[in-house]
This record gives structure tokens, sequence and C-alpha cells, in this order.
């Protein structure tokens, strides 16, 4: 049975901009959630209630809701049960959030809190996971579904491709819908991704961050 409000196959479009970049705030990133929907995406992800609330009214398509709280070199997505009652209540259809084996910063365990989403806010949790181990937890707590998103970002330097590998594991090995994310850069990568096994695959840096792709570009003419 399907958890996720997305068909096989569905192209989900990050639409984020931290402090700093000049596309950060509701307005930008409204009018790239809107070109997304434009070009075939079929859902959006987003962070925090501002930014939430603004591409809510300018697409219809259902939106993941993260809500990034704290130090990112902790548990800082979705990191609390108000945080996510934040994104529901400004229109997220979809709440993820850390689903690593890291402590968690209030003392919550991973299943208290999707319990209470579940109960409270009546949406789906997807959990952003960073190995098989912990999707396996994140799954036996709960979660609806599993994203790739933390591969990566949890010990040491952060690699340059995708990790497809994680996907085929999850895909093999677990009884609900896996979300490919984090690094897919390409046409090919969301294929390959697809061919591995995922239901849907977010893109998010190399669709929506031109800060980011012109510092690809420019650091590949040096
Ligand atoms: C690790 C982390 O904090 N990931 C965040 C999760 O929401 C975002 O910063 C990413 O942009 C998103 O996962 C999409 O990935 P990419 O931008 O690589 O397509």
């Amino acid at each position: 049975m399907s958890r996720l409000p997305y068909a096989a196959g569905a192209l989900i479009v990050s639409c984020q901009a931290r402090p700093g970049n000049p596309l950060h705030g509701p307005e930008p990133m409204s009018l790239m959630a809107k070109a997304a929907v434009d070009g075939g995406a079929s859902g959006i992800r987003a962070n925090g209630p501002v930014d939430v609330a603004a591409i809510r009214a300018e697409v219809s398509v259902p939106i993941i809701g993260i809500y990034k709280v704290g130090d990112p070199s902790g548990v800082f997505i979705t990191p609390t049960v108000e945080s996510a009652a934040d994104v529901v209540r400004a229109g997220a259809d979809v709440v993820a959030l850390d689903g690593t084996l890291r402590p968690r910063p209030n003392g919550h365990t991973l299943a208290t809190q999707i319990e209470w989403i579940h109960a409270e806010l009546g949406v789906p949790v997807l959990a952003d996971v960073d190995s098989v181990e912990s999707a396996l937890v994140a799954r036996d707590a709960g979660a609806d579904a599993v994203a790739t998103t933390l591969s990566g970002y949890t010990n040491g330097s952060v690699p340059t491709d995708p990790d497809i590998r994680l996907v085929a594991d999850l895909a093999a090995k677990l009884d609900c819908e896996v979300v490919a994310e984090g690094r897919y850069r390409t046409a090919a990568d969301v294929r390959a991704a697809l061919d591995a096994g995922a239901h849907a695959v977010v893109v998010g840096t190399a669709i929506t961050n031109p800060l980011a792709i012109t510092r690809w570009m420019v650091e590949a003419m040096r």
C-alpha cells in the first residue's frame, strides 16, 4: 500500500535556500516551486513554516515539510514534534524528519515522535536515513517510508555522488517506499535511482540552487 501521496516514478523538487543565499525567503522559493511544478514535478520538499505556507499558496502538489532547527552537525531536520506541527499547520502533507541513530535533542525517541505525528497531525512520516541499519530502525519505529537524504552527511567528508547502492539495498530489505535523495545531479542519476528501486526521487541543489550550480561550473573552468 502506498503511504506517500506520490505515484511511483515521481520527481519531487526540494526548494530550499539557506540564509546567505540571495534566493533565501518565501517569495523566491514559491516561484521555484511553481517553476518545478510547471516543469512536471509531482511534489515539493520545503523547509520551515514560512516557506511551506508560501509554496502551499502557489502550487497544489503534495508538499514534504521539514523544519531545520539547531546545529547542522547533529539532528536538525524536524528534530521535535513542535517543529513537525509547525510545518503541517503551514500546509505540508508529509513530514520528513531525521531518522538516523544519533541522539535526539529533547530526549524523545524516534518512535514517540512518529507516534505523536500520526496521532496529532494525521500525516505520513518520511524518515531521512543514512544507512540500512537506521532505515530498519526507523521503519520499526513507525516511519511510513524512508529517504536516503542523510547518507554521506553523518560521518566524515561528503561524497560527490548519490548513494544509489543504498537505494538498492533499502528497496531489497524494506517493506515500504524508498525515496532517493541527496546529490542527484543529472537525468541519468534520477533514472538510475528508479532502476535501483526508488519509488520517487528528490532533487534539490541541481534544480533550485543557482548559487551552487554556478560554483560547480566556475570550479570546472579553473
Ligand atoms: C543533508 C541535508 O541537510 N539535506 C537537506 C534536506 O532537506 C537539503 O539541504 C538537501 O538540499 C536535500 O536533501 C536535497 O538534496 P540535494 O540538494 O543534494 O539534491
